[in-house]
């Protein structure tokens, strides 16, 4: 389980408002919803606390449950200093969540997958933090602005929320940070006085930290692009055939139908799949499936084609795209498939991770014609759109 408290309970001087900056409006909204709803849409987070300063508990209590959120919330008062709230928070921690990541409320820009990419990092490394290099050319200073040193830049980050990190060692590191009086600017900064070695992972330019007015136009303007932008939609076909044959099972669309014969083929020949991965990976330009799981390859012997769409879905999201919606037919002439559309439906949607809606198996026959017809084998042919992810 996976808590993210987010950080709310400052006072935006540099913003020079006279709101906390996190309740100011952002592209009709405030930036702290938008900051929230992509805490919630990373696949990885299970709940949410977030830190307010008391007098805008109520106001932040109000907002969250405007939100509807899917996943359960609460609000702590936040302290004098940013650590100082992530401390209360971790108190009031879940008992079921092992992976703590503290993201501030003032980076709405931040997209989901970046949650999931550094909470994945924390259960690998223990912490992890979201950074980019710095851009510009660095230098110390002594207190008079003499320039005493400048740091070698390929080694130097910009380090930015959200940050991830086993539970234990975040407690630890704020329990040390506490009984020495040391006050840090990020939460890596307490973990490293333990010892413990603090993964970086890419983040983004745009997830920048609302600190001063400028920065909300920089925002208005990337939340104005990203609400322009459309996303492109492909557009694939599918098409298989396997013989039907005794002594095997008739699995169709991870579906074992109950038949006499069952469809032969090197993994589990579920013919139905088969088409449906053909239809998914043309549309992204991928080739077909004989190239990613050629039937020469021991590893693919019997597999669950079920597995393999699981595998192309993987494919797709990396490569940026989501899918959009899958019809697909069976041509058999036996045995009756009515009663086993609705599983194969939503066996295919859960592999794709998209709602059953967006899922259409139908079945027919050929009236007796052909080798479908004539019960020799079992055709399948189906399409799917998807659609590329904005960034
Ligand atoms: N005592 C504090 C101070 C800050 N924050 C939160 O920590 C995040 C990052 O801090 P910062 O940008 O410094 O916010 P402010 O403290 O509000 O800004 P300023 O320093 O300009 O007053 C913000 O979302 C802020 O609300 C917090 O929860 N508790
Ligand atoms: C945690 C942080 O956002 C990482 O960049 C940053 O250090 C917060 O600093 P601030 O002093 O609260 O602005």
């Amino acid at each position: 389980m996976v808590c993210v408290i987010i950080a709310a309970a400052g006072q935006g001087k540099r913003m020079g408002s006279t709101v906390n900056k996190v309740l100011l409006p952002l592209a009709g909204k405030p930036v702290l919803a938008h900051t929230i709803q992509a805490v919630c849409q990373a696949k990885a987070v299970t709940s949410i606390i977030l830190t307010a300063a008391a007098e805008e508990t109520e106001k932040m209590s109000m907002l969250l449950a405007e939100l509807n959120l899917s996943i359960p919330w609460q609000v702590v008062p936040g302290g004098s200093e940013r650590q100082y709230s992530i401390a209360n928070a971790l108190q009031a921690l879940p008992p079921s969540a092992k992976i703590v990541a503290v993201h501030d409320g003032a980076r709405p820009l931040a997209g989901p997958g970046l949650f999931d990419q550094v909470i994945e990092a924390a259960r690998l490394y223990q912490a992890a933090v979201a950074a980019v290099p710095v851009k510009d050319t660095i230098k110390i200073t002594d207190h008079s602005g003499w320039v005493t040193d400048t740091p070698e830049r390929s080694t130097l980050w910009s380090v930015q929320t959200p940050q991830a990190f086993d539970r234990q060692l975040l407690a630890s590191a704020y329990e040390l940070a506490a009984k020495e009086g040391y006050l840090g600017t990020d939460d890596a900064s307490l973990v490293e006085r333990l010892g413990a070695r603090v993964k970086v992972v890419a983040g983004s330019y745009q997830n920048m930290k609302l600190t001063t007015p400028e920065d909300l136009h920089f925002a208005e303007t990337v939340l104005a692009k990203r609400q322009a932008a459309k996303p492109v939609i492909r557009a694939g076909i599918g098409y298989d055939v396997h013989r039907l044959v005794p002594e095997r099972r008739l699995i169709l669309g991870g579906v074992a139908v109950p038949y006499e014969l069952g469809l032969a083929g090197h993994s589990d020949a579920d013919v139905l799949l088969h088409a449906v991965k053909d239809a998914l990976l043309g549309a992204a330009g991928l080739g077909d499936i004989g190239k990613h799981f050629p039937d020469t390859d021991e590893r693919y012997k019997g597999i669950s084609s079920m597995k393999l769409l699981a595998e192309v879905h993987k494919l797709l999201n990396n490569h940026g795209y989501i899918v959009n919606n899958i019809d697909a037919t069976i041509v058999a002439q036996k045995p009756k498939l009515a009663a086993y559309i609705a599983q194969m439906n939503s066996n295919i949607a859960a592999a794709l991770d998209i709602d059953v809606t967006q899922v259409n198996v139908k079945a027919t026959t050929t009236e007796g014609l052909g080798f479908a017809g004539q019960g020799e084998g079992v055709a399948a042919y189906a399409t799917a759109t998807i659609a590329s992810v904005q960034a």
